[in-house]
């Protein structure tokens, strides 16, 4: 039987993702040489390297056993895989923001239940958000650089991540609310993790003892 294959986020929280697996004496050391190749089979594991937002496309499909993720990803694809555990890295918070001199433009459309656009790569949450406060937005789904919308006339706000603030702050937006907060998870497929619980108990559990890095 091969390794369990783990699919690793590119970007933001791979480093991250790297030092959890590791803690846990997964062979990730493959992953660090540069260079384009997308899949590494190690001794007894395999990564595949993914755009974070597929992470759990590989993992629901049985593509991969595990993955790890961003909650603000799960909360958008509500996919039906098992969260098992919070890596507590890659904190970020989900937030709606709009430009400082619109804040109170917006929050008055809001409150008088005008139809407002909003641009988001998270259109499930941000449809959610709105609709939880019994209001309807427009939304507007983009794929990056979404602070860009309310400064060109796309939207008048944005559902995006913040983590340290700078982007937020360097564009002249200003968080309105505060939606959700989010760090990095251990997802499994559901049959991996049935058929092959002894191996991704054990995966865990080393993680949980290492404090999920190494050093
Ligand atoms: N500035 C940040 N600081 C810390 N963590 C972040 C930050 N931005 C995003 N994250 C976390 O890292 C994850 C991956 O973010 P990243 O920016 O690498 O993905 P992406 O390039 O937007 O992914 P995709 O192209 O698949 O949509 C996010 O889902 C979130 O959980
Ligand atoms: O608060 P900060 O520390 O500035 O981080 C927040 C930024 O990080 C993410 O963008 P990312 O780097 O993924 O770029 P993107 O625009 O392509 O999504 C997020 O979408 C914000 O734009």
């Amino acid at each position: 039987m091969r390794g369990l294959r783990v699919a690793v986020p590119k970007g933001a929280i791979f480093e991250d993702a790297l030092a959890a697996l590791e803690s846990a004496g997964m062979p990730v050391g493959v992953l660090r040489e540069d260079g384009r190749r997308l899949l590494y089979r190690a001794e007894g594991a395999e990564f595949i390297m993914s755009r974070p937002s597929d992470v759990p496309v590989f993992v629901e499909h049985g593509a991969a056993d595990i993955g790890i993720v961003g909650k603000d990803v799960l909360d958008e694809q509500q996919p039906n895989v098992m969260e098992l555990r919070d890596l507590g890295t890659g904190a970020c918070q989900m937030v709606l923001a709009a430009p400082r001199e619109n804040v109170e433009v917006v929050r008055s459309a809001i409150s008088h239940a005008e139809v407002v656009r909003v641009g988001t790569k998270f259109p499930n949450v941000a449809r959610r958000y709105f609709e939880g406060m019994g209001r309807q937005a427009e939304v507007i789904e983009l794929h990056g650089s979404v602070e860009l919308a309310p400064l060109v006339g796309l939207a008048e706000c944005i559902v995006d991540l913040t983590a340290t603030g700078t982007t937020l702050r360097e564009n002249d937006l200003v968080v309105m609310d505060e939606i959700s907060s989010s760090t990095a998870r251990l997802i499994a497929n559901r049959g991996s993790y049935r058929l092959r619980h002894p191996e991704v108990a054990a995966l865990v559990e080393a993680m949980q003892r290492n404090g999920d890095r190494v050093g």
